[in-house]
């Protein structure tokens, strides 16, 4: 298939009882087409426009969303292609309303299971199977819903030999009716982490993915198609300050901001055509990497939240919306060959590394208590990733088309079943006899978190030596400058004897010669020595200083260390400029452990070092004459002759702003992102904080610059 990109729907909800809907956002639909207008909260007169294929306002129905978006999607999942949904926005936008919906407004994950059994009814195909997977992503840890809470354990992300990532050990449960799925579903979803904020009283505090996963098995052709459709719930971005977050929803909050900050990056690098896209710098990323820049169909749902108070993120959400519309998926059909592959050489069968079968609980009754409809289910536990009957897979990523398939003689119908009914995972406790499969997986996981738990201790104790390495090489220098410095006192305490190191010839020697020919020498070993003594306290000050600061420096990342050495170097600056260039000597020094490569830093240190030993004036040179931050921040806002004018945006997230020229009004565009992203003010802050500590630290009496 052929690049295809992500498509874009955005949807304003309604206001909710206790909100004042100023129609800060509209949303109009047009002969031309529909977009989502906002004015500019920096200038009311400004108005951005933001036209997608797809714009619901406030009187929008689920069915609506689903018919034109969704339903279409349900085809290319049949046709064995990976399909990813995600609804994003900020908290309280409604994007579980439009993802999950409630009784009387289902939304779109209950709409696509009701419509992949419609469809699967149509098809005149003897074997196809729906399992569903559901886990969440909770503090940048997934977990799977589909188990008890309590019991869960995190479960790791892991990336197989053809380069797709998957989450190890997810249950995923075969579904035979939409009453199945509806049931699971329930139970599923009072797992998931949600949590009560001042903007929402059911939060979710996590970022949830459903998967329905169709299999569809020709036995005469020998070929298995796999769709996948993913239904990703997105936690929303957060302001603190309106959400009144306490300590427990900061650190939920902080997780969810990060990983919506790294979505961001990464949508950033794909439009870059950048060489390293952060997919690893987020769990989310990491597991949506198939559906951003991957081989898997796109949907984008930017929910909208109406109001003045909302107007920021809303147009924080829309210009990530315009960015990730133009980033452009490959999507691959999932076909493999079911045909047993030749046997290997004996000698590779040797070679290759044994592979475990996965665990299929084959229960006799999955239904009868819980679940209604017919018994065929079967839960499958992923030994290896998502397990299907057909074999393991990754749990979000199909594998290329036409990826060969082991023979297992484990997998397929004719798999020993097994007694019990499969409903340990809902708290009971089913009497089950453990098949050698069972017990080979069972075997395998132990394994699996015991050569994890060794590696960690491993780590741990690599930690451990390298701490204590530097420690003693610290000890070791200070002892040798200690000696260093105790052999120079000898030098000095003695102008006639010379220090225990000097050798009984060279003391000869020295006897031999007539007297008052050394004490010029001696003299300058004199004042060698005090210059010494000053320089060696001066340097074991130093590396106290030092030390503390490059413990501070090594936990911090590449740009905290860069904006940390920029705040000491401001500092500094201000210091030598009122004169208190001892103060500023100390803070160059600490900014150089922060930027030890700063060539330019290390001149002025020895500028000052030399003019404060030779009691010199120091002349700071000029300041840089620096573009005003505001500039930076807000780099064409609108001048008073433009200020009146309309605003219209243009395709691509950029402002058309009509300004004066030479030959009347001329448009001029200005990409939106420039106007809208906060530019980090960090300078201020930093000082500021840097001030705090330096005030509580002794020998350093900083004033406020
Ligand atoms: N289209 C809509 N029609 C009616 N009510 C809606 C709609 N969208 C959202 N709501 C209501 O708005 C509130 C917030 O919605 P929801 O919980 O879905 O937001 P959210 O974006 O998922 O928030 P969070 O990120 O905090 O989980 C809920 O009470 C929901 O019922």
């Amino acid at each position: 298939m052929s690049g295809h990109k992500i498509k874009i729907a955005a949807r304003l909800r309604p206001k909710i009882p206790g909100e004042i809907d100023d129609e800060g956002i509209q949303v109009i639909h047009a002969d031309t087409g529909s977009n989502i207008r906002v004015p500019n909260p920096r200038d009311l007169s400004q108005i951005f426009n933001f036209p997608f294929s797809s714009c619901y306002g406030p009187d929008s129905t689920q069915g609506e969303i689903f018919e034109n978006d969704v339903a279409p999607l349900i085809e290319v999942v049949y046709s064995g292609v990976t399909v990813t949904v995600f609804a994003y926005g900020v908290t309280s936008s409604g994007k579980t309303h439009t993802m999950q919906g409630n009784k009387s407004e289902p939304g779109i994950i209950p709409r696509v299971v009701r419509e992949m059994f419609h469809h699967k009814a149509t098809l005149n195909k003897a074997s196809v199977d729906l399992v569903v997977s559901y886990m969440e992503i909770y503090k940048d840890e997934c977990y799977d819903l589909l188990v008890q809470r309590e019991t869960a354990p995190k479960l790791p992300v892991r990336e197989n030999d053809a380069g797709q990532v998957f989450v190890a050990n997810l249950t995923s449960i075969p579904i035979d009716s939409v009453e199945e799925f509806d049931l699971i579903y329930a139970r599923a979803s009072k797992h998931r982490s949600v949590g009560s904020t001042n903007l929402n009283n059911a939060s979710s505090r996590s970022h949830a993915v459903l998967t329905i996963e169709v299999t569809m098995t020709d036995s005469e052709a020998h070929t298995t198609l796999t769709g996948k459709i993913n239904l990703v719930d997105l936690a929303g971005s957060e302001n603190n300050k309106l959400t009144g977050n306490d300590s427990i929803r900061m650190a939920e909050s902080a997780a969810i901001n990060k990983s919506l900050s790294v979505l961001g990056q990464v949508v950033h690098a794909l439009n870059q055509g950048a060489s390293r896209i952060p997919y690893r710098n987020s769990k989310l990323t990491r597991i949506l990497q198939d559906a951003l820049g991957g081989s898997s169909v796109g949907l984008l749902i930017c929910n909208l939240a109406p109001g003045t108070k909302f107007r920021q993120d809303s147009l924080n959400t829309l210009n990530f919306a315009v960015r990730t519309k133009n980033v452009e998926n490959r999507p691959v059909v999932n076909e493999r060959d079911t045909r047993p592959q030749p046997k290997p050489h004996f000698a590779a069968v040797q070679a290759a590394a044994p592979r475990l079968p996965p665990a299929v609980l084959q229960p006799s009754q999955i239904s009868s208590n819980n679940l209604p409809g017919p018994s065929r289910g079967r839960i499958s536990i992923g030994g290896a990733g998502m397990t299907t009957r057909n074999g393991p897979r990754p749990s979000l990523a199909g594998p290329p088309s036409r990826m060969p398939r082991a023979s297992n003689a484990f997998m397929g119908k004719g798999r020993p079943s097994i007694g019990g009914s499969g409903l340990a995972m809902w708290g009971e406790q089913p009497s089950m006899q453990l098949t050698d499969v069972d017990l080979d997986e069972r075997i395998a996981r132990a394994v699996e978190a015991e050569v994890a738990r060794r590696l960690k201790e491993h780590e741990r104790q690599r930690e451990r030596e390298e701490a204590e390495k530097r420690v003693k090489e610290e000890e070791e220098e200070q002892q040798r400058l200690l000696q260093q410095r105790e052999s120079s006192i000898t030098i000095s305490d003695s102008e006639r004897t010379f220090s225990s190191f000097d050798s009984q010839d060279r003391r000869s020697q020295s006897m031999s010669l007539p007297s008052g020919i050394l004490t010029p020498l001696l003299r300058s070993h004199r004042d060698l020595d005090s210059q010494m003594r000053s320089r060696l306290r001066e340097m074991e000050e130093r590396m106290e200083m030092g030390n503390k600061e490059t413990k501070l420096a090594s936990v911090q990342s590449p740009s905290s260390r860069k904006k940390t050495g920029r705040a000491y170097v401001s500092l500094a600056r201000a210091h030598s400029e009122k004169g208190d260039l001892q103060v500023a000597l100390d803070l160059y020094r600490k900014a150089e452990t922060y930027v030890p490569d700063n060539i330019k830093l290390k001149e002025r240190i020895l500028e000052i070092e030399w003019t404060i030993k030779n009691g010199r004036e120091f002349v700071p040179s000029p300041r840089k004459v620096r573009k005003p931050k505001s500039k930076k921040r807000k780099p064409r806002m609108a001048t008073t002759e433009e200020s009146d004018l309309d605003a219209q945006t243009t395709e691509g997230g950029e402002i058309e702003i009509p300004v004066a020229g030479p030959s009347g009004l001329d448009p001029v565009n200005v990409p939106l992102k420039r106007i809208v992203e906060e530019d980090e003010d960090f300078e201020e802050d930093q000082v500021e904080s840097l001030l705090k500590r330096a005030r509580h630290e002794e020998g350093v009496k900083v004033e406020e610059v």
